[in-house]
C-alpha cells in the first residue's frame, strides 16, 4: 500500500503524493520515458526509501532499515537491467534468490524446482547464465523473482526484448500468480490487455488513470492516433500537447 507517497532524486520531484493500495493480480504500470514507473517499482521493493509518505506491505510500514528487511523475504524483484554472474548455472542462480529471500535451505530444492518448471526452464537448469539467449535469460530472471513464492512480486519492463512466443510464453507465465500481487511496468499495450486486470497510468508524478483494462479501453475515441481503443486512451490520458504525433 502507498499512502502519500513522494519520491525523487535531487532536487526533482518524481512522484508526487500516490496514494494506491494493490491488491492481487496483475497491475500493470504505464506512462511514457521518465514517468516514474522504475522510480516506483524500486520504492516498492525497498532499494529507496520514500521521500515522504508511507509505503507498507501487509500492514507492516517500512519506515527504516529494519521494517525492510522484515519485509523483503516477501518481495520478488526483477530490476530491467538485472545482473547475474556468468558462470553460475540456472539453478545456482535462482538457489541464489531463494536464500536472499530466506527460504530454508530444506526446501530450496521444491521451490527453485517449481520457479525452474513455472518459467519452463527444468531442461536447462545446468546451463551457464552466460549461455542463455535473451528469451531464455529473462525467464530465469522471473524465475528469480517468484521462486519462494514472495507475496508482492515487481517486473520491470519484463517483455522488452522477447520474441512474440517468449511474450505468449511471459503472458501464459504471470497469469499462473494471479494469487500474488503482481506490479510490472511496459510500454507494451498488447501485454497489458492480455493479462492484466488493472492499469494505472503515470504521467508528471501522479496516476493520471487508476482502473480495469475495460475502463481504460472505453477512455479511447476516434480522432486520437492509436490502432486500438486501448492506444487511443492511453493517448487521451497524456496531456494535449503530447496527443499529437
Ligand atoms: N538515479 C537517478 N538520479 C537522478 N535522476 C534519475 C535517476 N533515476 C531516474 N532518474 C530520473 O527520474 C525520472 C523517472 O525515471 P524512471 O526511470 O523512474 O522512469 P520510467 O517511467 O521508468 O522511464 P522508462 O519508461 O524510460 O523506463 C527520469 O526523469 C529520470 O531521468
Amino acid at each position: 500500500m502507498l499512502e502519500g507517497l513522494s519520491q525523487g532524486y535531487g532536487t526533482s520531484t518524481i512522484i508526487d503524493r500516490l496514494s494506491v493500495i494493490l491488491r492481487p493480480g496483475i497491475t500493470a504500470l504505464l506512462g511514457p520515458n521518465g514517468a516514474g514507473k522504475t522510480t516506483l517499482l524500486r520504492t516498492l521493493a525497498t532499494v529507496m526509501p520514500p521521500r515522504n509518505g508511507v509505503v507498507s506491505l501487509d500492514g507492516t510500514a517500512i519506515t527504516n532499515e529494519r521494517s525492510a528487511r522484515q519485509v523483503r523475504d516477501q518481495i520478488g524483484y526483477l530490476p530491467q537491467d538485472f545482473g547475474f554472474e556468468p558462470q553460475m548455472t540456472v539453478r545456482d542462480f535462482v538457489t541464489y534468490a531463494a536464500w536472499m529471500r530466506g527460504v530454508p535451505s530444506a526446501k530450496w530444492r521444491q521451490a527453485v524446482g517449481e520457479a525452474l518448471e513455472m518459467v519452463d526452464l527444468t531442461t536447462e537448469q545446468g546451463l551457464r547464465m552466460r549461455r542463455l539467449s535473451g528469451g531464455m535469460r529473462r525467464r530465469a530472471g522471473i524465475a528469480w523473482a517468484v521462486v519462494g513464492r514472495p507475496r508482492l512480486v515487481l517486473l520491470d519492463e519484463p517483455t522488452v526484448g522477447l520474441d512474440p512466443r517468449q511474450r505468449l510464453q511471459f503472458r501464459k507465465i504471470i497469469s499462473t500468480l494471479e494469487d500474488t500481487v503482481v506490479v510490472l511496468s511496459t510500454h507494451l499495450i498488447d501485454d497489458v490487455a492480455a493479462v492484466c486486470d488493472r492499469v494505472i497510468v503515470m504521467h508528471g508524478g501522479a496516476a493520471r488513470f487508476d482502473g480495469s483494462v475495460a475502463e481504460l479501453e472505453a477512455l479511447g475515441h476516434e480522432g486520437l492516433p492509436g490502432h486500438s481503443a486501448l492506444e487511443r486512451a492511453y493517448m487521451h490520458l497524456l496531456p494535449e500537447s503530447e496527443q499529437r504525433l
